[in-house]
């Protein structure tokens, strides 16, 4: 047990002292609670022995008592929910960082629903409970010591008895501890799975709905969240019977010091006075330690909880080695590159150079590593082996932040964030002005129609966009890499969704996008292929074929079938 409260008070950061502080407190409030006894004691002396302690005095003790115990239970209740609020945004913030810099791999391993678990129910439980939970253990453990210290300095025989009786009950909880070690990580993965099948059904509905399997995939979701349940009653169920051994523990100690006062009184060694202090103080000696047991089943959850936060937190990150350079020039090199996803080799030695300023187009079948070429460059992932160099050093150098001001990726999912669409533009540039968001805009061909919504610039978009066209967000997400004006573009063609009208102005916009720019571009569109300055055709996660337009037309290969069949595209007509 002590084991998780150490984990909580290292779990509270910046909060730590603070946390301390209301351990500190919570004790000062169980000496307070103490008094209560000692003014108890005075009381039946003077009513039963006739001792001539004054009355005020009894009072006094009794209101310092009371009002002390309120002043420290107010101060250490405000003190661990400030911790709790505090520690709990402060990690949500440090995982949220790590994740910019941790490889993409780490998102295919821990799926969306594990990570939104952790960073909403698990971090929530560690909000509204750890620092509570270990001011109350620690509390109600301090309490109960304080009254035993007190009965030994009444009646040393009788104090033994009732720390005996707390010395049985920590060897209890440990134990119930011990056993029940994997209930935590249990109901963390429970959760984490309810969390991802709720997540991939909202998610999945639109596809749901086309195939009319609305019943299907509903009843996937609810046999999950009836697992769940059933999981959840199961675990509660193994430390139900370890809550009635510690209340029969403390109960046995109860009637024992209750029994040993009313042997030592019968035998003469116990005046009346301190006999019926001892029956009272053995109904309520162990009150408090009862409600930190309780706790410490829960302590046990958080203890998971506590660990898989870390576990996020914990994950290297790419920027361990990284140094914040610029590079001398936008030149790019691939140094015999391999590389898979897994145990799937999916780049086997590829080599290949990109000047400053050119523009090179990749094609070839889908499936064929395009887009994991380009990702590796924004270094998405870690190349297996082999480097890849950008202005002569190897990415792996540089810092991520100062490698991506180098970089603008246009992806052909684009997504949107929850935000005004002026934020969204300057997502890559968050210090640009109005003035440079609209010519920006106007640029990318986006001035009009956002200047037609109703709050223009101002306008918020849903999540991912949802509102607007495929077309519109595609020009968006250039207007953003526009204004970035990064050196270096890399760019997945988006043509197969967008209509010949929208493809026009999207053109219009790569055009404004890639000038005077070194440009990797995934290609799709027969005119951008043909200007490209080389032109590499990726199969089977090799070159197989590279040149320029004129070199590779006349080569039999893929290219050449490649250009036959966007030829057969580009002359198709609706009848
Ligand atoms: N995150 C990932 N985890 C595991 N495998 C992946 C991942 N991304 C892509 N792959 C696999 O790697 C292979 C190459 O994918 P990639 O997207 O690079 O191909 P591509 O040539 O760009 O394809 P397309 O033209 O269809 O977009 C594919 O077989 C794909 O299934």
């Amino acid at each position: 047990m002590f084991g998780i409260l150490k984990k909580i008070i290292d779990f509270a950061g910046a909060k730590r002292n603070l946390l301390k502080k209301a351990m500190a407190v919570s004790f000062l409030g169980a000496l307070f609670a103490a008094l209560q006894f000692i003014s108890l004691m005075l009381a039946l002396d003077i009513v039963v022995s006739s001792t001539e302690t004054p009355v005020w005095m009894v009072t006094a003790i009794m209101l310092i008592s009371i009002v002390g115990r309120i002043a420290c239970a107010y101060y250490s209740t405000n003190a661990e929910t400030d911790t709790g609020f505090h520690m709990v945004a402060e990690k949500r913030i440090h995982i949220g960082d790590r994740l910019r810099y941790i490889p993409m791999g780490y998102f295919n391993d821990n799926s969306l629903g594990n990570i939104t678990a952790v960073v909403t129910t698990t971090l929530g439980d560690v909000e509204n409970s750890a620092a509570r939970c270990l001011v109350l253990v620690i509390g109600g453990f301090l309490n109960t010591l304080a009254l035993c210290l007190m009965l030994l300095f009444a009646d040393w025989r009788l104090g033994l008895v009732s720390m005996a009786g707390l010395l049985c009950y920590l060897a209890v909880t440990e134990a119930s501890q011990r056993s029940s070690a994997k209930t935590g990580p249990e109901r963390q993965r429970i959760q984490e799975s309810l969390v991802e099948k709720v997540l991939e059904y909202v998610q999945g509905m639109m596809v749901v709905k086309a195939y009319g399997l609305e019943k299907d995939s509903s009843q996937g979701v609810f046999q999950t969240i009836d697992d769940s349940c059933r999981k959840a009653l199961a675990l509660v169920h193994t430390s139900t019977p370890w809550a009635a051994i510690r209340q029969i523990a403390v109960r046995i100690f109860s009637v024992a010091l209750a029994g040993a006062s009313l042997i030592f009184y019968g035998d003469g060694t116990l005046p009346l006075a301190r006999c019926l202090l001892m029956l009272i103080a053995s109904f309520l000696i162990y009150a408090e330690l009862e409600s930190a047991g309780n706790m410490s089943d829960q302590l046990q959850m958080l203890g998971a909880s506590m660990d898989k936060a870390n576990s996020i937190d914990n994950t290297p990150t790419m920027d361990i080695d990284g140094k914040a350079l610029a590079p001398a020039s936008t030149d790019i090199e691939f140094q015999n590159v391999h590389f898979s996803y897994g145990d799937r080799a999916i780049l086997n030695g590829i080599s290949l150079a990109i000047p400053e300023k050119s523009t090179t187009a990749i094609v070839g079948p889908s499936g064929g590593g395009k887009t994991t070429l380009c990702n590796l460059i924004a270094r998405f992932w870690d190349v297996d082996s082999g480097a890849i160099l950008l202005g002569g050093g190897d990415v792996r150098e540089y810092k991520l932040d100062s490698l991506m001001k180098n970089i603008s990726m246009v992806f052909q999912n684009v997504y949107l964030f929850n935000d005004t669409i002026e934020n969204n533009i300057k997502f890559g540039r968050p210090n640009a002005t109005h003035e440079q968001v609209v010519a920006a805009a106007k640029q990318a061909c986006c001035h009009d129609f956002i200047t037609a919504l109703p709050d223009a610039y101002d306008t918020v978009l849903d999540e991912g966009g949802s509102t607007l066209s495929g077309g519109e967000k595609q020009r968006i997400s250039i207007a953003r890499a526009i204004l970035k004006n990064a050196p270096i573009i890399i760019l997945d063609e988006a043509t197969a969704s967008v209509d010949p009208e929208n493809e026009a102005e999207l053109q219009t916009a790569i055009q404004a996008l890639t000038h005077d720019k070194t440009i990797i571009m995934i290609a799709h569109r027969l005119k951008t292929v043909r200007n490209a300055d080389q032109i590499l055709v990726l199969n089977g996660g090799h070159i197989v074929q590279r040149g320029t337009h004129e070199e590779l037309i006349n080569q039999a290969g893929l290219y050449a079938n490649f250009i036959g069949m966007r030829e057969e595209a580009a002359n198709w007509k609706v009848s």
